[in-house]
């Protein structure tokens, strides 16, 4: 019998062919070229060598040194250039072009495989938004008049996010707390993660046009992890009236992989039932497809499980938000990203902030090497994520992670 080849993948792999999420990577060797790869098992395909060695008409997308040409080439692009790489990575007679373009995982350097144009977070858990409500504002309602009836969202800082594996420096700012008679500046002492699901905006939009609900999945190619690092005490002394600022700012981490949505049509859900009718153009009752999609994701601190939030509790979908961003005439551009907001479920184990899991810090969380309220320096956060996938088999959505570093 054969040596074994990488393209042999053990039964349920999770980054089988029904999953062949994109990235960008470098090798040792050559440490300044970053080229488009796909996963597949525990090995990255240099997909733009591929897509040469086999004389692709694809080349032109593929060989990039990032999924730019790809997101903007659109949906029937998107669909085409998959059904290629599918064929790529399980016919036999291509294994003698594919197996030598495949790098180990664990040998190659990821990067942030896009330029992000422009980032949006959103607020779309009512279980985080009524904790977060009873935690900031305990004299008012938990949810704000508004939320249920469109998605409330800020814009973030695009030039911050930063792909999964980089330090996060711990920030400084001013907070003041009830209590004290005047602000003070300082590194933050509440450092928190959130943990969320991010969207990416392939296909652009005209300034003026706004998206309709069922126009998603000609814009949205792909999702991926993300944690919204979040200065708790910045945050909550700067917050009113304008919203998040500093507090969010500083860093915003990124999965290397970008899960296309091709691959998750089996994780498509329906959000929970909606108790306010949504407005004509946020009302997605009657569309075919669910618009919620079931990930299970689970939040490590230096390794040691903390949570497990249910993406599919979502009281807004992606698509929602994706009309409502526009609904103004707002474009898309290409590497536009928006996150979910943070992902609550019901129970206290399945929510995806410690702002939440320690109450803000009244109740502290026990792990392996002592109790925790927030983060500490040296803390290492890491989001993990599968959705099912055709037949039974997981998608494997990959890791988001990042280590905080004391305040410079
Ligand atoms: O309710 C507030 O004042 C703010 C809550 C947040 O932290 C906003 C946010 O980042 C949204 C989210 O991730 O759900
Ligand atoms: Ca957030
Ligand atoms: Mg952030």
């Amino acid at each position: 019998m054969s040596e074994q080849s990488p393209l042999d993948l053990a039964e349920g792999d999770p980054f089988g062919p029904h999953n062949l999420p994109y990235g960008v990577f470098t090798t040792a060797d050559e440490p300044e070229r970053r080229r488009l790869g796909v996963r597949i098992g525990d090995h990255v395909l240099d997909a733009g060598a591929a897509a040469l060695a086999l004389g692709s008409p694809y080349a032109d997308l593929l060989a990039q040194p990032d999924l730019g040409p790809l997101l903007a080439a659109g949906r029937t692009a998107w669909r085409d250039v998959r059904r290629a790489l599918t064929a790529w990575v399980t016919v036999p007679a291509h294994r003698p072009d594919i197996e030598p373009l495949l790098h180990p995982v664990g040998a190659v350097t990821m990067h942030l495989p896009y330029d992000v144009a422009d980032y949006v977070d959103f607020y779309a858990s009512e279980n985080h938004a009524t904790n977060v409500g009873r935690i900031f504002r305990p004299d008012g309602d938990a949810l704000t008049p508004n939320w249920k009836h469109l998605p409330i969202g800020y814009h973030g800082r695009a030039g911050t996010i930063v792909v999964s594996g980089t330090d996060v420096v711990r920030p400084s700012g001013q907070r003041k707390t009830p209590a004290d008679a005047a602000p003070v500046f300082g590194p933050s002492v509440k450092l928190d993660i959130e943990a969320e699901v991010g969207f990416l905006v392939g296909t652009p939009s005209e300034l003026g046009s706004p998206v309709p609900l069922d126009a998603f999945r000609d814009h949205v190619f792909g999702l991926f992890l993300l944690n919204d690092w979040s200065a708790r005490d910045i945050q909550a002394w700067e917050y009113v009236p304008l919203g998040p600022f500093l507090g969010k700012s500083f860093a915003t981490s990124v999965s290397a992989w970008v899960t296309p949505l091709e691959a998750l049509d089996a994780a498509r859900t329906a959000p929970p039932a909606r108790d306010v009718e949504p407005l004509p153009y946020l009302d997605d009752a009657s569309d075919e497809e669910p618009g919620g999609f079931d990930l299970r994701i689970s939040v490590a601190i230096n390794g040691h499980v903390v949570a497990e939030p249910p993406f599919a509790s979502m009281y807004w979908t992606a698509a929602q938000q994706l009309a409502h961003m526009t609904v103004n005439g707002a474009s898309l551009r290409t590497g536009d990203l928006y996150g979910s907001g943070t992902v609550s479920g019901p129970e206290v184990h399945q929510r995806g902030s410690l702002l939440e899991l320690t109450w803000n810090g009244r109740d502290p969380i026990d792990l392996p090497d002592g109790k925790r309220t927030f983060l500490e320096d040296g803390d290492e956060v890491t989001l993990t994520a599968w959705a099912p996938g055709p037949d039974g088999v997981r998608v494997g959505l990959g890791e988001v992670t990042g280590r905080i570093v004391p305040a410079s």
